[in-house]
């Protein structure tokens, strides 16, 4: 479709812009450097991408063809990866960027059943592997002559983890561990490419020796043949099935039997069993959960790729689309005219710069603590892990509201699958789930508050949660700024975490046990959790782009404000009834805040075409009818449609066989 003219509608889009859209696409992806590697890491995987962009859609393969056909985009895909790595394109933010740029795109547009290789397989081994397991198993898994995955949850448990039931029982006769699956409920069960796709993987087991149980650990299992493919002795392996998304992840199940693995391959760098079966401790038990961690990095950074894609969508479609008079007489409006459209659409392009910068912090922070722990610090480890699961959390939930929204912000034509809408929900919303359960995280985060709360007078807090120290001085007074909205949800977050704490506290003094007082509390404790997390990521947007903006061109410098501005005002009227009942917020200011936020979905409107265009996101990526840049978008729809294999022949052979009989009667 390349060449054909732009819709007229977009391109008075194009023209309306007020800031320079290079300049922006630079500014989000983090500066020149970033962005250059980015469009160099771009233009070689659309060398790829292209020649899958003729084949049929996946929308028409069976089951077993979707994985085949997914198999072999992967393998084009991940050659050029490890062409990139051999050619010295090295970070390992790099790799994170290049693969979750790909998913769910028109080339890994359901998954990829070898991702998992790269986002846990690999990371396990480095973050729990000692040197010399580094030095024999890393070489072979970054060059893919062997693939792995992880294999955590079972049938029975997936948040419990302590609760898991495989086991690995140290046998010091022979130097080895036997693995067992012993009852049905241990199956291994989710883990992504284990179906038919990977030779190894990491099992996650409860180790036994010198007859004691250690709780879990991670161990390297073989579970195919290198050659044949086959499964090993002992092995039983499958497919779990069809999912609401992620069809060509290949997520499978595991039966293990007595399977023997020499002592070596348990992943040894924090505990170990030596030869004669002596259990030596990790100096935290909860150093073994760093390939957790480290994926709710990952997924931060992963989920704004279909965040940007989904509103790049909703938001040209939204331009060229025109439905309804909004006066008697007048031609029909863009339906981005409508205000409620704007509403839907516009915190979602915000939150995709907040996000972006947000999971760029957590990443560094990920990569300071990292060092810290080799250098045997490991004091920063529970700020760490109740950052990444609060904002695992409420990103992959907002970002899952928001594509839900750009969906149906495209009406029925939103609904079809050739819109990609549906594909990139379907990848989102399983984030919420996988690598931990959002509440579950929630609460792991509340349970780190109510600690920090429990000491405040004690010691000194760490930087994320400073601000509780002083929250309660501005309590008194209310401000109409974005700083002044911070402010509020700082005592929003004080307060609820004071309330979980007191609630807590007169539960237990009524004969409550702990753990029932809790229990009893968590939907208090999920909210504190979450107004908490709320600050970290307006009051970091906040100061990024403050920093950023004596770096930009006058034109671009109101535009970023406007995103900033947004961003506060629409959390801060989305949290009213907090803000009314912890802070001096009055109904003036409520009236105030809501005309601030209507003035600002006014300005940002003649922008909302270029902003959109400044994630920069190629067509192939987008895979969309609706979202593509010429917004040529009942062509595309019409195109996709007679691909269909039911438009190939004028009658269906189901009219003659059922339909006829039952019209005329005969059956
Ligand atoms: C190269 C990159 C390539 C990038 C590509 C990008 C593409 C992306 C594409 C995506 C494709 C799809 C991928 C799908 C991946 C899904 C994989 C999985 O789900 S796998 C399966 C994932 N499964 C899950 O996520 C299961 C979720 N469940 C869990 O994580 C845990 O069981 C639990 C945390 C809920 C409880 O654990 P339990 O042992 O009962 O703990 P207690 O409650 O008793 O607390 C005890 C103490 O421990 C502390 N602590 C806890 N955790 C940590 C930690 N990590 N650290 C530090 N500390 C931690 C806690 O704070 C507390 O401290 P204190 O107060 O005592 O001081
Ligand atoms: C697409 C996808 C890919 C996945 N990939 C992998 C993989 O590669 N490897 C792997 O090992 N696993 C994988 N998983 C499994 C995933 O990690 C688990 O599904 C997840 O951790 C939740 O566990 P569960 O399914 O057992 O849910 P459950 O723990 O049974 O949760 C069910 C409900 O109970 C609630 N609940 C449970 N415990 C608590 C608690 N302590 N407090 C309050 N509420 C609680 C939860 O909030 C939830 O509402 C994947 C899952 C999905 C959907």
């Amino acid at each position: 479709m390349g060449g054909r003219e732009v819709n007229k509608d977009l391109q008075k889009e194009r023209q309306k812009c007020t800031f320079d859209i290079a300049e922006m696409t630079t500014i989000f992806y983090g500066g020149p450097q970033k962005n250059f590697n980015r469009k160099k890491r771009d233009s070689v995987m659309l060398i790829g991408a292209e020649e899958f962009s003729k084949d049929i859609p996946d929308d028409y393969l069976s089951h077993k063809e979707l994985y085949e056909d997914g198999i072999k985009k992967s393998v084009a895909i991940f050659s050029l990866v490890r062409q990139m790595q051999r050619e010295g394109f090295t970070s390992i933010s790099d790799y994170r960027d290049a693969l979750s740029g790909l998913l769910g795109s028109a080339v890994l547009r359901d998954g990829s059943a070898i991702a998992l290789h790269y986002l846990m397989f690999i990371p396990a081994i480095m973050n729990q592997g000692n040197e010399e397991q580094q030095t024999q198993w890393l070489p072979r898994a970054w060059d893919f002559n062997i693939l792995g995955s992880y294999a955590q949850t079972e049938l029975g448990h997936g948040t419990f983890i302590r609760g898991l039931e495989t086991t690995a029982t140290y046998d010091p006769a022979t130097k080895e561990f036997i693995l067992n699956t012993p009852t049905f409920s241990s199956y291994k069960w989710w883990a992504g490419g284990l179906g038919q796709t990977v030779n190894y993987c990491i099992v996650v087991a409860q180790l036994h020796t010198k007859g004691e149980c250690h709780g879990i650990h991670s161990f390297i299992v073989q579970v195919r043949d290198e050659e044949t493919h086959l499964p090993l002795p002992g092995v039983k392996i499958g497919e779990i099935g069809p999912k609401l998304g992620l069809n060509a992840v290949n997520n499978g199940f595991l039966g293990l039997n007595n399977v023997r693995i020499p002592r070596t391959q348990m992943l040894m760098k924090h505990a170990q069993v030596l030869e004669d079966g002596t259990y030596v401790k990790s100096r935290n038990s909860k150093l073994n959960y760093g390939a957790m961690v480290f994926v709710r990095v990952v997924i931060v950074f992963d989920m704004i790729n279909y965040l940007i894609r989904a509103i790049t969508i909703a938001v040209r479609y939204s331009a060229v689309r025109r439905q309804s008079q909004l006066k008697e007489g007048e031609p029909e409006v863009q339906i981005l005219d409508y205000i409620m459209q704007r509403h839907r659409l516009f915190i979602g392009i915000a939150a995709s710069h907040a996000y972006r910068i947000i999971g760029s912090k957590l990443w560094d922070t990920f990569h300071d603590v990292q060092e810290q722990l080799v250098g045997g610090n490991l004091d920063r480890l529970p700020e760490l892990h109740a950052l990444a699961c609060c904002l695992k959390a409420v990103c992959t939930s907002d970002i899952t509201a928001i594509v839900e929204n750009c969906r149906r912000a495209c009406g029925g034509h939103g609904y079809m699958r050739s819109s990609n809408l549906p594909t990139l929900y379907g990848m989102v919303t399983a984030a919420c789930t996988y690598e931990g359960e959002n509440n579950v995280l929630l609460l792991q985060t509340a349970r780190f508050l109510v600690k920090t709360w429990q000491q405040i007078d004690k010691q000194e807090l760490t930087p994320t949660v400073s601000y509780l120290k002083t929250a309660n001085v501005f309590a008194d007074k209310w401000v109409n700024s974005v700083d002044g909205i911070i402010h509020g949800l700082q005592v929003v977050a004080a307060g609820k975490i004071k309330s979980c704490v007191e609630n807590m506290k007169k539960r237990l003094d009524s004969g409550m046990c702990y753990e029932d007082a809790w229990n009893t509390t968590s939907v208090q404790l999920v909210a504190a959790a979450e107004a908490h997390c709320r600050v970290i990521i307006i009051s970091t947007f906040h100061e990024e782009v403050s920093r950023l903006l004596p770096t930009v061109s006058e034109l671009l410098r109101p535009v970023l404000e406007q995103l900033v501005e947004l961003y506060a005002v629409y959390w801060a009227l989305e949290k009213l009834s907090d803000l009314l009942l912890y802070t001096a917020i009055e109904k003036k200011d409520v009236e105030s805040l809501q005309y601030w936020y209507e003035e600002l979905l006014r300005e940002i409107r003649p922008n909302a075409v270029g902003l959109v265009d400044a994630f920069d996101i190629p067509d192939i990526m987008l895979n969309s009818t609706l979202g593509a840049y010429d917004g040529r978008v009942y062509e595309r729809l019409m195109e996709e449609a007679l691909k269909s294999p039911l438009n190939a022949e004028p009658v269906n052979s189901s009219f003659h066989k059922h339909l006829k009989p039952f019209m005329q009667g005969k059956l």
